[in-house]
């Protein structure tokens, strides 16, 4: 079903990038989860519960797309909003979903259902963004602890507006992907930085 050193390599992956992001304090405590795609059927994905800047090999197993353990461990339980990506989009191998202060607070406040961003030379650290001339969206979704509901709300959305680079929950985090990890973590840097950005402006038209 899937090849065990695609697994350690991936495992070890996961621990890695989970110190980085704790570090950054965008993952405090248990918050976040985190997966790399294995093959067309399944992929390693963080189990519930665990600190992300202290995870180990043994904290990490291989889900399928309907979100079945395939390894010892308890899956994350929002594993369908990472499966939902892998299933939708074959180039898609690596989702991040962290819980930073900027995104939490971002899109608590955010009073439209669009966050669009342009003018920012940042964008274009998304994959396949040329210029700070074109508009990026990111959608908002509310938070539900129905996540089977939450990832069809979000397919849903997908399949009629495009799928775009990321999407935030009011209050919760945020999503993004990449073709591997490196590019996941680009798109979340980036992803955090344009928010900040964001956050900052509302601060100073307070003024
Ligand atoms: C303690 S944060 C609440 C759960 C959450 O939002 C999260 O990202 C972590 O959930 P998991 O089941 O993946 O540990
Ligand atoms: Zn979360």
């Amino acid at each position: 079903m899937f090849n065990q050193q695609d697994f350690a390599r991936a495992a070890q992956a996961l621990c890695d990038y989970g110190r980085i992001l704790y570090s950054r304090g965008w993952s405090p405590a248990t918050s976040s989860n985190y997966s790399v795609r294995l093959n067309e059927q399944c992929c390693a994905l963080t189990s519930s519960g665990k600190h992300k800047g202290e995870l180990t090999p043994a904290d990490i197993l291989v889900v399928d797309w309907q979100g079945h353990a395939l390894t010892s461990g308890k899956p994350s339980a929002e594993t369908l909003l990472h499966t939902q990506l892998y299933e939708r989009d074959p180039t898609i191998g690596a989702v991040l979903h962290t819980h930073s202060p900027v995104a939490v607070v971002l899109s608590q406040i955010w009073p439209q259902d669009q966050l669009q961003l342009s003018g920012w030379e940042l964008q274009k650290a998304f994959a396949g963004e040329t210029t700070h001339e074109d508009t990026l969206s990111f959608p908002l979704f509310a938070n539900d602890q129905d996540i089977a509901r939450l990832a069809a709300l979000v397919e849903q959305h997908m399949s009629t507006q495009g799928q775009g680079h990321a999407y935030l929950i009011r209050g919760h985090g945020v999503y993004t992907w990449g073709k591997d990890l490196a590019e996941c973590f680009r798109h979340l840097e980036a992803l955090e930085n344009l928010l900040g950005y964001q956050l900052e402006l509302l601060k100073l038209r307070q003024l």
